[in-house]
């Protein structure tokens, strides 16, 4: 409606003629809100109005990758760390832990329950794994007070290693274990509490679904819902169902309702929103819906967030991408560079396309538009 689609690029933003609309549309959507949240909101539109020149996402994906300078030392392109892996899934954090590293981060770690540990540190032998977390299965004739010792013991094992990463992607692969899901709501209020930004997917947006409070007003914090997860979302947060005839302003409502939280949800185009603008990645990705894509984009996005954090403040704030939200910017690139790759891998695989596949296309689909040298 207010958001322009990029022909090539497949990034779109908000072209000049439909400003005037969007401003008209916000003050609807966002009625009650003060004459001074509204210009907020008109500068921040006039800034993304500015990128959408020649900034498309192949140019956020430029501006935001570091170069492969010989100065740098092991960690400054990233650490990230997973959290997830149970008993039934050991993929998911494996594809998000996988690809941070593939897309560039120097050290990827999972941490994950006992059993899980040991399935995937056998897929690979780059990632860090801790076989910390416990599920309530595993510690079923332990009393409340035993309980409560292990939830210490492993939130400080932790806390050991919680400053040291960029980001944090919670929820791949995590299963819904109450007992797991408890610790897990403890780590990330701890991380709230140290500043460390968060990527929220699959069980990890069925925690938040059910206690907002998590991440709301976080806006160190990306929500990344597939449709099942937007639908519980906007039935939580907003009280009804999914509207398809308003995608863009109830996404913005959602994010705002948030505390301005960004959203990046997942479908035929991947539609972004910090609550002050909507962005939306079309780029032609892949038409096999095979599991895992999803755990590609959260890793992926907690890559290009921590960059994208890097190059901001690495910059003089004069350009328009250094002045929009670096969440935004970290899921416009995730988003654009899961579907290059996507796209790549379909065309050698076609029908038998898998989720490691797509992975084996991450590098080179980001040496095209950023050469290593
Ligand atoms: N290779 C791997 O390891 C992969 C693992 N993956 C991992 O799988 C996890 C779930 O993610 P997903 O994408 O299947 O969730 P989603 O679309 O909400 O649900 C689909 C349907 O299933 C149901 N349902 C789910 N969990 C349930 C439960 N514990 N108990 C009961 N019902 C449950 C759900 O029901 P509902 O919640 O709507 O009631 C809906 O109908 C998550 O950790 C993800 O990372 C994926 O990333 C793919 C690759
Ligand atoms: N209908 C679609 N057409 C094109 N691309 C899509 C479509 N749906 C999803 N995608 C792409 O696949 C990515 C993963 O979205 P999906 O909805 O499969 O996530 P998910 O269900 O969380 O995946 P996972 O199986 O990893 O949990 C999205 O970022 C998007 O780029
Ligand atoms: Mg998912």
């Amino acid at each position: 409606m207010f958001v322009k689609h990029g022909v090539n690029s497949g990034f779109s933003s908000l072209a000049s003629s439909a400003v005037l609309r969007r401003q008209q549309f916000l003050i609807r959507s966002l009625g009650g809100h003060s004459v001074s949240d509204i210009t907020h909101q008109k500068k921040r539109m006039e800034a993304v109005k500015c990128s959408s020149g020649g900034a498309d996402a192949e140019c956020v994906l430029r501006a935001i990758t570091p170069s492969l300078d010989p100065k740098r030392h092991k960690g400054q392109a990233g650490k990230i760390a997973v959290i997830g892996g149970c008993r039934e899934y050991t993929g998911a954090p494996y594809f998000a832990a996988i690809s941070a590293l593939k897309i560039g981060a120097d050290l990827s770690h999972v941490f994950c329950t006992q059993g899980a540990a040991t399935v995937i540190k056998s897929y690979s032998p780059e990632l860090i794994v801790h076989p910390i977390l416990e599920e309530s299965y595993s510690i079923s004739d332990v009393d409340d007070e035993g309980r409560r010792q292990i939830l210490k013991k492993i939130l400080s094992e932790f806390d050991k290693w919680m400053e040291r990463f960029d980001c944090l992607v919670i929820g791949p692969g995590l299963g819904r274990d109450p007992f797991l899901l408890e610790c897990v709501s403890k780590i990330m209020t701890h991380a709230r509490e140290s500043n460390v930004p968060m990527v929220v997917d699959g069980d990890g947006l069925f925690l938040v679904t059910n206690c907002i409070e998590l991440v709301s007003g976080y806006r160190l914090a990306v929500l990344t819902p597939n449709v099942n997860e937007y639908k519980r979302l906007v039935q939580k947060v907003l009280g009804g169902d999914v509207d398809d005839q308003n995608t863009h302003g109830e996404l913005l409502s959602l994010s705002k309702q948030i505390g301005g939280v960004t959203i990046l949800r997942k479908g035929k185009s991947d539609l972004i929103s910090d609550g002050e603008i909507v962005q939306s990645v079309s780029i032609y990705g892949s038409p096999r819906r095979c599991g895992g894509q999803g755990d590609i984009l959260s890793g992926s996005v907690a890559v290009f967030l921590s960059w994208a954090r890097q190059h901001i403040s690495a910059t003089e704030r004069e350009s328009t991408i250094s002045r929009t939200n670096p969440t935004v910017l970290g899921c416009i690139a995730g988003s654009a560079l899961l579907r290059k790759a996507a796209a790549l891998a379909f065309e050698h695989k076609k029908r038998s396309t898998l989720t490691t596949d797509i992975i084996e296309h991450l590098g080179q689909s980001l040496e095209a538009i950023c050469p290593a040298s």
